[in-house]
């Protein structure tokens, strides 16, 4: 393939993951398990993910021009004790909701998907339970590609 995509024009653009989010954080509020960590959320807290997640996935900088900085996401999870079981009770009903929107469903996508989610939901999961983190204020924000299968998939 000459001109690859990135995963965030695969994915469908900003609409995609903004409509992620939303229905995302809507089963979270209705979960017995996440509601409790996700009660006092911002107004903005979605569409801030939405557009994080955008921003890692090659999508315009919405999230560090406008709305925060890496240093501020990871800032945003400390003190909260997140645990093992809230990570995967997130990841489950994050890509139950990829599923229902119907995000590529290709394995290079599917996998590129999964390994940015399994690396920053874990990475969440020990700043929220660090207890005086030494964070670098000028931390890059992660630029997530395709990994080893390079693009698409191409039948
Ligand atoms: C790839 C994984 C993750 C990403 C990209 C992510 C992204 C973010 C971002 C961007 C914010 C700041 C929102 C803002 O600026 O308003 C945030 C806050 C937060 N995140 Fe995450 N997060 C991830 C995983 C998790 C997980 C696994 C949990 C818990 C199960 C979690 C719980 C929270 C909470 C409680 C807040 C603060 C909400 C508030 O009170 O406003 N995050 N996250």
């Amino acid at each position: 393939m000459s001109n690859i995509p990135t995963l965030y024009e695969w994915a469908g653009g900003m609409p995609v993951f903004e409509k992620l989010t939303d229905r995302f954080y809507a089963k979270v509020l209705q979960d017995e398990l996440l509601e409790p960590v996700f009660r006092h959320m911002s107004k903005e807290h979605q569409l801030h993910v939405a557009h994080f997640i955008a921003e890692v996935f090659g999508g315009p900088a919405f999230y560090s021009t406008n709305e925060g900085s890496h240093f501020r996401m990871i800032q945003k999870h400390i003190g909260k004790h997140l645990t093992e079981q809230h990570r995967k009770q997130w990841l489950k009903l994050l890509v139950e909701t990829a599923d229902e929107l119907c995000l590529p469903d290709d394995p290079e996508f599917r996998s590129a998907f999964m390994a940015y989610l399994e690396w920053g939901t874990r990475l969440a999961v020990i700043n929220s339970n660090l207890d005086d983190p030494t964070i670098n204020t000028d931390e890059p924000m992660p630029k997530w590609g395709w990994g080893v299968p390079g693009g698409p998939y191409q039948p």
